[in-house]
């Protein structure tokens, strides 16, 4: 809520003039009734006149002219503030997703990201928007229109309240019983999305391997859940819901007997009771709108709950510290890390010499991609310290850190941009030489030059119109033009035909030379005539060494080893390929940060 109220205050002058036009809106809605009740009062009289009648045609036209600027300035000022609000709003949740950590960021499906941006922004559009304005004015409309029938006459006032308590009580169910189901529809409505994206991400593989009816099995499960729980929650609400609008509806059961009664004693007169049963039993229905509001308030608070989730989450600490440190070694020191409860990293200590070629191997669930995370600062490791140069990395400026490291994982992205931008992410002021320059060193310049409009060619969505091998030498001729001193790779899985695979070797020899590597390494060819080796088994570090040592006493490389010269998967997954002639790297796709 509180961010509610931050979100309001700053834009409450726009925000106060809006509800103050629908409220002088809602107060100039009032005017037909009262005319019709002046002109009663002319009519019934004894001697109508004439220019009284024409005075109340007059004002009543101009009320509602004036209704309509007031409807006019209230929509356009609501709205001009709730715009404002989204834009700010999620300008604040982007700036925020910046400066969190990418691996909190990992942890949330792009789909999830989207809702929150997206949906559960534009929520409070509809409340800051509409319904803010419309509860505003029926709340107006409630408390003037009950003080003109109280002063009129306070009993036909009790009659046409007489509904009040009836519709209040219902509602005051309805929302009782409603709180675990709104909980489980939010839920299921929740998984049912997920599964249509996923559905629609899967399409290519269901279509490969024939999944059609498995697929859809997951899909349609959660498509039944969410109809169940709708279902069965309008027949829990339907009764009570129903008994509400009726019950609003039903002034008129006690202002016709006790008008009538009231009448007949001459206790009113005739304009007064036709005025009680056009303003009275209308007047109920304003209590729809402060319901539809409090309705939309519940579904509007558990989106601010989980724009907060991202809001709230912790930053890393940034530390003053600009200067690069005189070496480029990168040492972790006793390092834990746990996801949650599960502690995938142990005790870790391990240095990975400046300018030289540090692998990282293990089975596969080892850790390796993790420690390599850690070395990036995706994350801050719960025990132990992790250093450049001897210089913890949280000391480190955020922008110097970006400077002193590269890291090539196995998802690339690619802006909806040009070549040329998408180039020069880590290298703003690049010049077009240099660009070219990192592309030829990367192996993509003829590539590029293949292209329509060359470096200036517009990538579509995701780079969607370039081969795996094409994406991944992008991505290293990113990093080769960003040229940090320290290079942290992930070798991808996926193979790639021999003249891509050489293109690639190349690239990334080139992007290495001279820099502190750290590299997980998924086929052992690549990592062969690495400087060292750190084996890791279930979160530990079970040996450092180089290849040949290694193959003479580490128990979990020779296992590894084995299974990777082995003609068939000897059970590993990570180390099943066969071994290339050549050592160098393979590293098949990667994203340059
Ligand atoms: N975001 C996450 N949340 C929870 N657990 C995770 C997360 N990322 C990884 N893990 C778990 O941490 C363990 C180590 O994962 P990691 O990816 O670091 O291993 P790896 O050695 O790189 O594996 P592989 O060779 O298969 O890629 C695994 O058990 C994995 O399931």
């Amino acid at each position: 809520m509180a961010i509610l109220f931050d979100l309001i205050r700053q834009r409450a002058a726009l925000l106060s003039l809006a509800m103050l036009a629908s409220a002088g809106a809602a107060v100039l809605g009032l005017a037909p009734l009262l005319a019709i009740y002046t002109l009663a009062l002319e009519i019934m009289g004894d001697a109508p006149d004439r220019q009284a009648i024409h005075a109340v045609v007059f004002w009543t036209a101009l009320a509602m002219g004036g209704r309509w600027l007031l409807l006019f300035l209230s929509n356009n000022w609501s709205h001009m503030a709730a715009y404002a609000l989204l834009f700010d709003l999620r300008l604040r949740i982007a700036d925020r997703l910046t400066q969190l950590p990418l691996g909190f960021i990992l942890t949330w499906s792009s789909g999830d990201l989207k809702r929150v941006l997206q949906e559960d922004v534009e929520r409070l559009e509809m409340v800051l928007g509409h319904t803010l304005t419309d509860v505003v004015a029926a709340v107006t409309l409630l408390i003037g229109a009950g003080i003109v029938l109280v002063w009129m006459d306070p009993i036909m006032a009790a009659a046409a309240f007489a509904p009040l308590p009836v519709a209040i009580g219902l509602q005051a169910m309805l929302w009782r019983g409603s709180h675990d189901t709104v909980e489980a529809y939010t839920q299921a409505a929740g998984r049912m999305n997920a599964a249509i994206v996923e559905f629609i991400r899967a399409i290519p593989v269901i279509k490969t391997f024939g999944r059609g009816q498995t697929s859809m099995g997951h899909l349609k499960r959660t498509i039944d859940d969410y109809q169940g729980i709708v279902v069965a929650f309008s027949s829990a609400m339907v009764p009570a819901w129903v008994g509400f609008m009726v019950a609003l509806g039903s002034g008129l059961l006690f202002v016709l007997p006790i008008g009538g009664w009231r009448l007949l004693s001459g206790a009113i007169d005739g304009p007064t009771f036709i005025l009680f049963l056009l303003l009275g039993v209308g007047l109920m229905q304003s209590l729809v709108q402060i319901i539809t509001f409090g309705n939309h308030m519940r579904t509007t608070l558990a989106s601010i709950e989980r724009v907060r989730g991202i809001l709230d989450a912790p930053t890393l600490a940034g530390g003053a510290i600009t200067t690069p440190p005189a070496s480029l070694d990168v040492s972790f020191s006793h390092v834990s890390f746990s996801y949650g409860e599960k502690k995938v990293l142990d005790d870790i200590t391990l240095t990975c010499p400046p300018g030289a070629r540090t692998a990282i191997v293990g089975p596969s669930g080892a850790g390796k991609t993790t420690l390599a995370h850690l070395a990036a600062r995706f994350w801050d490791p719960q025990q132990g310290a992790i250093s450049i140069g001897g210089v913890p990395l949280s000391d480190y400026a955020p922008e110097t850190l970006v400077r002193l490291t590269a890291s090539v994982f196995q998802d690339v992205f690619l802006f909806h941009d040009t070549i040329l931008a998408n180039l020069r992410v880590g290298a703003p002021d690049a010049t077009r030489e240099q660009v070219i320059a990192a592309a030829r060193e990367a192996q993509i310049h003829d590539f590029i030059m293949t292209l329509p409009d060359g470096y200036d060619t517009v990538l579509g969505d995701r780079g969607a119109r370039l081969s795996g091998g094409e994406k991944q030498r992008l991505s290293i001729a990113r990093a080769i033009l960003k040229d940090a001193p320290i290079v942290i790779l992930d070798e991808a899985t996926a193979f790639a035909d021999p003249v891509n695979e050489r293109r690639i070797r190349t690239a990334l020899e080139r992007l290495c030379r001279d820099k502190t590597v750290i590299t997980i390494a998924h086929r052992l060819s690549t990592i062969q005539d690495a400087d060292q080796i750190a084996v890791l088994d279930d979160g530990r570090l079970v040996d450092v060494g180089r290849h040949d040592i290694l193959l003479t006493h580490c128990a979990v490389y020779q296992r590894l080893w084995s299974a990777y010269t082995s003609p068939w998967d000897g059970g590993n997954g990570s180390a099943a390929h066969p071994p290339h002639s050549q050592p160098g790297f393979a590293a098949r796709q990667g994203e340059v940060r």
